[in-house]
């Protein structure tokens, strides 16, 4: 059972690649977008940009999600930009991460993998001019890109680049979560002995 989070900034892919890849894996998808109050949205539309108050009930609803999944043994991937590595830290073990001091919660890391989308504002700003039918403002990606704290150790992450096509993107991280399995089964083994 794997619970995977693909993160990154507004217009990066996550729900583009988030959804094939649970297709291709026939895995549970969620997309964090469709979990957002309509305050939240509405903000956006106005192109104004989230702060902490506004994203923490949000990410503590999505951790309960992920932990209904897990306690469900469902395998599962959600699209959400987690920026922050506080934002990070709710999704993986909820809302006392608030007040945690952060080497009290390292230990529960592992429960979650991060794919952190990742590539130029240039590159992201031309998709966002084409993409239609969205609530995001297209304005609001230079505040994405200041609020982004990329994923650093010890957090449970992999970096992919989001400048190949979607196809490309979906099988590099099937064969990193691939290499992980190998990976965490060889430390069990090694353990047992
Ligand atoms: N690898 C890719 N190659 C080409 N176009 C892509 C790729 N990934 C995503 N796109 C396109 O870029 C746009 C943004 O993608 P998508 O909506 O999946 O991003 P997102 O991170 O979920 O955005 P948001 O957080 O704003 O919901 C879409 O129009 C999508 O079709
Ligand atoms: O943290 C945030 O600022 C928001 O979650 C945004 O990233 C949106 O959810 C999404 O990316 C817009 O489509």
């Amino acid at each position: 059972m794997v619970l995977l989070v693909v993160m990154g900034v507004s217009g990066s892919g996550k729900s583009t690649v988030g959804s094939h890849l649970a297709t291709k894996l026939g895995w549970k998808f969620y997309d964090a977008d469709d979990y957002h109050p309509t305050e939240n949205t509405k903000k956006m539309a106005q192109g104004i940009p989230l702060n902490d108050q506004d994203r923490i009930p949000w990410l503590c609803k999505l951790h309960d999600i992920l932990m209904r999944e897990e306690s469900a043994g469902q395998s599962v991937i959600l699209a959400c930009s987690a920026l922050k590595k506080m934002y990070r830290r709710i999704l993986v073990s909820g809302g006392d991460a608030v007040y945690s001091k952060s080497d009290q919660l390292d230990s529960a890391t592992g429960k979650v993998l991060f794919i952190h989308l990742d590539g130029s504002m240039e590159l992201i700003a031309s998709r966002l001019e084409k993409r239609r039918g969205h609530f995001m403002a297209p304005e609001l990606l230079q505040s994405q890109f200041n609020t982004l704290e990329p994923p650093s150790a010890p957090e449970n992450f992999i970096t992919v680049s989001l400048e190949k096509p979607v196809s490309e993107i979906v099988s590099e991280i099937e064969k990193s979560l691939h290499l992980e399995k190998c990976f965490s089964r060889a430390v069990s083994e090694l353990d047992a002995h």
